[in-house]
C-alpha cells in the first residue's frame, strides 16, 4: 500500500496548534503523508507572558529540507509562514521542481492578535512569485486586504472584490476567510474560482482557543487535494474539518488554546452551508 504525500513548507510553531504542527497532525486525519520543510522555528517565552520568538533556519537547509521531501514525488504542498523575501522565492523555486499543479497558498502574514504584516516587504514578493502558483490562496481579511489592496475588509461585497482582485493577480482560485473577524452571525468564508462566488457558512464558535485554524484549513485542503477531491470539495470539506477542530478548541495555557485537530474523526461531521452569489 502507498500514501498520498503531503509537504508543508512551513514555520515549526512549538506549542503544536499551528504551523508544521497543525499540517502534520491535519495530514495524518486525512490519511495523507506528511513531509515537512521548516523556514524558521518560533518559540514561546515561558518566562515573558508566552511571547514568541522567531528563529529562522539558514536558506541552505530549507533547500535540503525540500530536495529530500521533493526527491520522493508529492501529490499536493503548502506553504505557510515564510517569513522573508527569499525564502518566497525559494518556495516558487520548490513549487515550480514539484511534480504537482496542486498547490495551496497560505499567505501568513501575522499571528492572531496582531494587526501589523511581520515583514512588509514580503507581501510585494507574494504577489510576485506565490500567486501566480497557487491552486488556492487562503487569506483571511486582513491577509486579503494586503494582498489584493481592497481594504480593509467588512461586507461580503468587500470579500467579492478583494478575492476578484487576487484571481485577476494570477492565482486560479482563492477562499478569503472571513472567521471571526467578519461581523456575521455565522462563520463565513468566500470561495472563488475565478467563475463563481460560494459563500461557506458555518456555526461560528465562541472561543477564543482558535490557534492554528488557518494552518488546519489549508493543510486539510491540501491533503484533501491530495486525495484526488476536486477543488471545490477540497475547500468545503476542509471547512467541515476545521470547524470541528475549533468548536473542540481547547485551553493549552493561559496564553493560548489550540484547535483539536483530531475533532473530525473523534466527534463526528459537522454540517456547512453552501450558496453561489450572484457575480
Ligand atoms: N469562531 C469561529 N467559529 C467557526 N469558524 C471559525 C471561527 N474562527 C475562524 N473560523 C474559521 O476557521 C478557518 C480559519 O480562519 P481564521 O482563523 O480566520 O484564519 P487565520 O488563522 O488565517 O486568521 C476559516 O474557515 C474560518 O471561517
Ligand atoms: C509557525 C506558525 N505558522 C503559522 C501561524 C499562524 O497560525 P494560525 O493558523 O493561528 O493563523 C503561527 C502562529 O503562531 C505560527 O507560529
Amino acid at each position: 500500500m502507498s500514501l498520498n504525500k503531503t509537504l508543508t513548507i512551513a514555520g515549526s510553531d512549538t506549542s503544536g496548534g499551528a504551523g508544521i504542527q497543525a499540517d502534520l497532525k491535519t495530514f495524518q486525519e486525512h490519511g495523507t503523508y506528511g513531509m515537512t520543510a521548516l523556514t524558521t522555528v518560533v518559540t514561546m517565552d515561558p518566562a515573558n507572558h508566552w511571547a514568541h520568538n522567531v528563529h529562522p533556519l539558514a536558506i541552505d537547509t530549507l533547500k535540503a529540507q525540500i530536495d529530500t521531501a521533493l526527491s520522493t514525488g508529492i501529490s499536493a504542498l503548502k506553504t505557510g509562514m515564510l517569513g522573508s523575501v527569499e525564502i518566497i522565492e525559494t518556495a516558487a523555486q520548490a513549487i515550480d521542481r514539484a511534480e504537482t499543479d496542486k498547490v495551496v497558498i497560505d499567505p501568513v502574514m501575522v499571528c492572531k492578535g496582531e494587526d501589523e504584516v511581520l515583514h512588509p516587504e514580503t507581501v510585494g514578493a507574494m504577489q510576485e512569485h506565490l500567486l501566480p502558483r497557487a491552486m488556492v490562496v487562503t487569506p483571511n481579511l486582513f491577509e486579503a486586504w494586503q494582498l489584493s489592496g481592497v481594504g480593509p475588509i467588512r461586507t461580503i461585497d468587500d470579500m467579492k472584490a478583494a478575492a476578484a482582485k487576487i484571481v485577476e493577480m494570477g492565482a486560479k482560485s482563492v477562499v478569503v476567510k472571513g472567521g471571526k473577524q467578519l461581523d456575521h452571525d455565522k462563520a463565513v468564508d468566500l470561495f472563488y474560482d475565478g467563475d463563481t462566488f460560494t459563500l461557506l457558512e458555518a456555526e461560528k464558535a465562541d472561543t477564543s482557543y482558535n490557534h492554528g485554524a488557518g494552518c488546519t484549513f489549508a493543510a486539510a485542503i491540501t491533503a484533501n487535494l491530495a486525495n484526488g477531491l476536486e477543488l471545490n470539495e477540497a475547500v468545503s470539506n476542509a471547512k467541515e474539518f476545521v470547524t470541528s477542530a475549533i468548536h473542540h478548541g481547547w485551553r493549552l495555557n493561559e496564553y493560548v488554546g489550540p484547535v483539536m485537530h483530531g475533532a473530525h474523526s473523534r466527534f463526528g461531521k459537522v454540517t456547512i452551508n453552501k450558496e453561489t452569489l450572484n457575480a
